[in-house]
């Protein structure tokens, strides 16, 4: 009898969540077409949802350190721990509360399981705050009622409710702490949604809010399950029948397995919520919570005001990092090493071009660079770095902003052309000091050292009309540095200067292109020449450095026909 293979790889081992979840039945669907127009309130669970998903959990000093960085930045709610689960969650909450590290904008929130002993100790953990959020929850979706807690659903409203009167009740315990509470059906996009709507409504109840006493919802994507318009779908649902919906806020608090966290979040906020939990880059159970960082970020590049400061980026990149043991991938959205660097060279010209056209009272309008990297604390310097993608334009914008020396065009393609050579040769990047030797030492001193080499020692220049005549004392280096002075005339001074080589060298040769630009960078501004000229059908290139202009061009040109000598020799 013959057996079906069947592949360890195997698709029909999942179903789609449609069929695990009946479809929401959206008669006028709102939020496709809203807008976020500002930033929603943000609260921090790094030190409990990040936190709980480490290899090694953070340390005290460690939670400090985060703690620190979380204040600094602005976050004005911030989930501190589960002060029931462990002693330096517990430790870590009454450090807060006992060394009066709370600034009066700040309200810390905890997390407990609803079960009658865990919110008896987390209330002890926060005894003497001056205002706290007290977040439950219990979990709510068809396999946790039925494969974890074997209840139906009434068992699991029963938990709730329970929960969120002992929650409840030992808040009366202590009057002089402003209490919110925030209830969380777990796994909630997993959930039915009426049946998610009839528990927190329960829940409601219990706790009875007011337009001066809201109480938090928070609805979490506990595990990434389906796309994020369907997360959408069931947040627009909810807002529409959960009772009081007025005093509620109603918080986010998605996970991103699907890569979808922090779309799934946006979309939410279109669907009506207020709030959004999330974490510093991510960190967090399995794929990590949604990123706070991206969030933000995206809506500063909308021109929105994060209302968090995000200018401080590397500071948090390293905090975060030293606090999780959790390395920044380098091309982490907005707040990654790479983010704002470009190796190829059709980026690089578009961003050199466009950038030389931007100005800082203008609106940020720049190929290939979604904002200023400015704004976060970096710098021009990595926005443009060069291997064997690059082009002329990567190398210009070095040359330029990183040594003052403004390339002409065709030269930019000549040293475009070394450099990546070069990168080829090595498979490496070529940095900024290396692209400046390599400009030294093939083009400016190539031609300089040799003993056959022609420099002018002196120079006339008479103008007369459009005539120029030249005469100029140039050394030969091929016998032993004696004098040569040469005689011409010409239309211009590169043409007077190749009569005179023609009469006296015998050297004939086409002015292919000629230029000479000022440098500006360095002690002493310098003037520097270019020329490619044309001798036999073939191009030779001189660069020439000097404090006068007159020599870098007579210089140039010798130059050029250095490399014609060294060439034929
Ligand atoms: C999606 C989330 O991130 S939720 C937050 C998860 N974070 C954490 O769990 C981190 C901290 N947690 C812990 O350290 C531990 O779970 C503790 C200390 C809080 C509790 O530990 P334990 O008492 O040993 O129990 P454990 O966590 O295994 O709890 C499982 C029991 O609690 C019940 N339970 C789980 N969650 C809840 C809840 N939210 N409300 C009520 N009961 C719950 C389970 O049904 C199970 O009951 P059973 O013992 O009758 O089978
Ligand atoms: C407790 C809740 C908010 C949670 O962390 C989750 O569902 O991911």
């Amino acid at each position: 009898m013959s057996q079906v293979q069947t592949s360890r790889f195997n698709h029909k081992k999942y179903q789609s969540f449609q069929q695990s979840m009946p479809a929401l039945k959206m008669e006028n669907r709102q939020w496709p077409s809203n807008s976020i127009t500002q930033a929603p309130q943000w609260c921090a669970v790094d030190l409990r949802d990040g936190n709980q998903a480490l290899i090694e959990p953070m340390s005290v000093a460690q939670k400090q350190k985060m703690w620190n960085l979380m204040v600094k930045m602005g976050f004005k709610h911030i989930e501190v721990g589960f002060p029931s689960a462990s002693q330096p969650d517990f430790d870590f909450v009454r450090w807060l509360i006992e060394e009066n590290q709370i600034p009066e904008d700040v309200t810390i929130q905890v997390l407990t399981q609803a079960r009658d002993e865990l919110i008896e100790r987390t209330y002890q953990s926060l005894a003497g705050a001056e205002r706290a959020i007290v977040h439950v929850y219990n979990s709510t979706s068809p396999v946790q009622r039925e494969k974890v807690f074997g209840l139906d659903k009434q068992g699991i409203i029963d938990i709730a409710v329970r929960g969120a009167k002992k929650v409840q009740d030992e808040a009366k315990k202590y009057p002089m702490t402003t209490w919110t509470f925030e209830y969380s059906p777990e796994s909630f996009s997993s959930t039915e949604t009426d049946f998610a709507i009839e528990v927190c409504n329960a829940v409601i109840n219990v706790w009875q809010p007011s337009a001066d006493n809201k109480t938090i919802i928070n609805l979490p994507a506990t595990v990434e399950c389906a796309g994020p318009n369907v997360f959408a779908d069931q947040v627009e649902t909810f807002c529409k029948g959960v009772n009081q919906r007025e005093n509620i806020i109603i918080s986010i608090h998605t996970h991103n397995d699907r890569g979808c966290a922090v779309a799934a979040a946006e979309m939410a906020i279109l669907a009506g919520a207020d709030r959004i939990e999330g974490t510093l880059m991510g960190n967090g159970e399995r794929t990590g919570n949604m990123d706070l960082i991206t969030m933000a970020m995206n809506l500063y590049s909308q021109g929105i005001d994060p209302e968090i400061d995000l200018s401080i980026a590397d500071e948090v990149v390293a905090t975060v990092e030293e606090c999780t043991q959790i390395k920044t991938h380098p091309r982490h959205p907005w707040f990654g090493e790479l983010v704002y660097t470009a190796f190829s060279g059709s980026h690089q010209d578009a961003i050199k071009k466009c950038l030389s056209v931007q100005r800082d009272d203008q609106q940020w309008d720049v190929a290939y660079l979604p904002i200023d990297p400015r704004d976060l604390g970096r710098d021009y310097q990595s926005v443009i770095r060069v291997n064997s993608q690059s082009g002329k334009g990567g190398v210009a914008y070095i040359m330029e902003t990183g040594f003052g020396i403004n390339l002409p065009r065709w030269m930019q393609i000549e040293l475009s052309r070394a450099v990546q050579e070069y990168s080829v040769r090595h498979s490496c990047e070529v940095d900024n000091e290396t692209i400046y030797k390599i400009f030294q030492q093939q083009f400016v001193q190539a031609n300089q050292n040799f003993e056959q080499q022609y420099q002018v020692l002196g120079y006339e220049v008479h103008k007369q009309g459009e005539q120029e005549s030249i005469q100029a004392s140039i050394c030969d280096g091929s016998v032993h540095g004696e004098t040569q002075t040469i005689h011409g005339q010409g239309k211009g001074v590169i043409s007077a200067l190749s009569d005179g080589l023609h009469k006296t060298l015998g050297i004939d040769f086409q002015v292919q292109h000629f230029d000479q630009i000022a440098l500006s960078k360095g002690t002493n501004s310098q003037a520097m020449a270019f020329v490619q000229i044309k001798i036999n059908n073939r191009k030779y290139m001189g660069v020439s450095e000097h404090q006068d202009i007159m020599t870098a061009t007579i210089n140039s040109v010798l130059a050029a026909i250095n490399a014609y000598i060294d060439a034929v020799q």
